[in-house]
């Protein structure tokens, strides 16, 4: 008689990494309470978004994020034929996503993002630290995809009308708002003894100081970036998020973004990156058993 082979089956890097990527989108989308985002406790500025169409969402986006990463691990480096792929899968899982919504754009920024973050580990799973991560998307994010359409997007008339950086160039300089601001916050809030909710809504406050953020530039103008901004630093200052002066602090933001209509939405993507570059350095589950 044969003894029963009670192994895991070991789960290839690419679903891993998948997985990851879809985890760091439901934690971010959970997460509250942030400031006129989508969250548990409802729909901040939004009137065409809620916390279940976010998970649909994010669960839509598994097979783009997958493919991604095999992509990346047939191609074995960065170049043209990888940064074209990805282009075109990232454009499939936008018009998943679509579908999943009825035409709501939930996570644009977050495809763009993390399709480039799940790409660059999948090419150097050993060499995981965030700032050799953003380094490789960065010079994926670089190279001209002959294929990608040039629509005016919100992203592409904000930017010529302000004259500020967007998701192209935050990635093309390496996520800048991620490994300067988002995680060493995150890495001081777990440090000082914040829970993990508030050492997450900390890193997301310290991302909101000084991104431009298209989606509150198209939304609010100069005045909502302003005030993102400035609150965001506010709320720092006061002691974060998980002291009582930030907490009323953060309680005057969520208000002053939702009477200005101001989501920022591509802060909370960069959380999602965030969170997950954080996973990625701390190897979190994804050596062990994984082919
Ligand atoms: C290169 C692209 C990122 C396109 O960029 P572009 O700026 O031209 O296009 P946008 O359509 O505006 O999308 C950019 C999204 O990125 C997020 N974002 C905003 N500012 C920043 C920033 N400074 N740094 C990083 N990320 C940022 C943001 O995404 C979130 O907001 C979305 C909702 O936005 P919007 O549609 O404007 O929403 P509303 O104002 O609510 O619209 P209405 O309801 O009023 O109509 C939400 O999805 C969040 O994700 C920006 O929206 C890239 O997308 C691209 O080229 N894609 C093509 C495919 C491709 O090559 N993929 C590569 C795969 S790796
Ligand atoms: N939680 C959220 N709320 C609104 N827009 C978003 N885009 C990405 N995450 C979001």
């Amino acid at each position: 008689m044969r003894a029963l082979n009670l192994q895991p089956k070991p789960i290839p890097l690419a679903e891993r990494l998948a997985d990851l990527a879809v985890d760091a989108l439901i934690d971010e989308a959970d997460l509250s309470p942030k400031p006129a985002l989508v969250d548990r406790r409802g729909s901040g500025a939004h009137t065409d978004l809620h916390l279940g169409l976010m998970h649909a969402s994010a669960l839509s986006l598994w097979p783009a994020f997958k493919e991604m990463a095999e992509a990346a691990l047939d191609c074995g480096e960065i170049g043209l034929p990888l940064r074209e792929a990805l282009g075109r899968i990232g454009r499939e899982g936008e018009a998943a996503m679509l579908v999943t919504t009825g035409g709501v754009n939930t996570h644009r920024g977050a495809i763009w993002a993390l399709g480039l973050l799940v790409a660059a580990a999948a090419l150097e799973p050993e060499a995981n630290a965030a700032g050799a991560v953003t380094l490789r998307a960065a010079r994926l994010a670089l190279l001209n995809d002959r294929y990608a359409p040039q629509p005016l997007s919100h992203g592409a008339q904000v930017a010529q009308r302000y004259g500020v950086r967007g998701a192209r160039e935050e990635a093309q300089l390496a996520f800048p708002a991620v490994t300067g601001l988002g995680l060493p916050q995150l890495k001081r809030s777990r440090a000082a003894g914040a829970g993990e909710q508030n050492a997450r809504l900390d890193a997301l406050l310290a991302i909101m100081t000084n991104l431009a953020d298209t989606c509150v530039l198209y939304r609010a103008g100069e005045a909502g970036l302003h005030a993102m901004q400035h609150g965001a630093r506010a709320v720092l200052d006061a002691g974060g998020s998980a002291s009582l002066g930030g907490r009323r602090q953060l309680h005057a933001l969520d208000q002053q973004l939702i009477a200005l209509n101001a989501s920022p939405g591509g802060a909370a993507d960069l959380l999602a990156a965030c969170l997950f570059l954080d996973r990625i350095e701390r190897g979190d589950g994804l050596f062990p058993g994984v082919c």
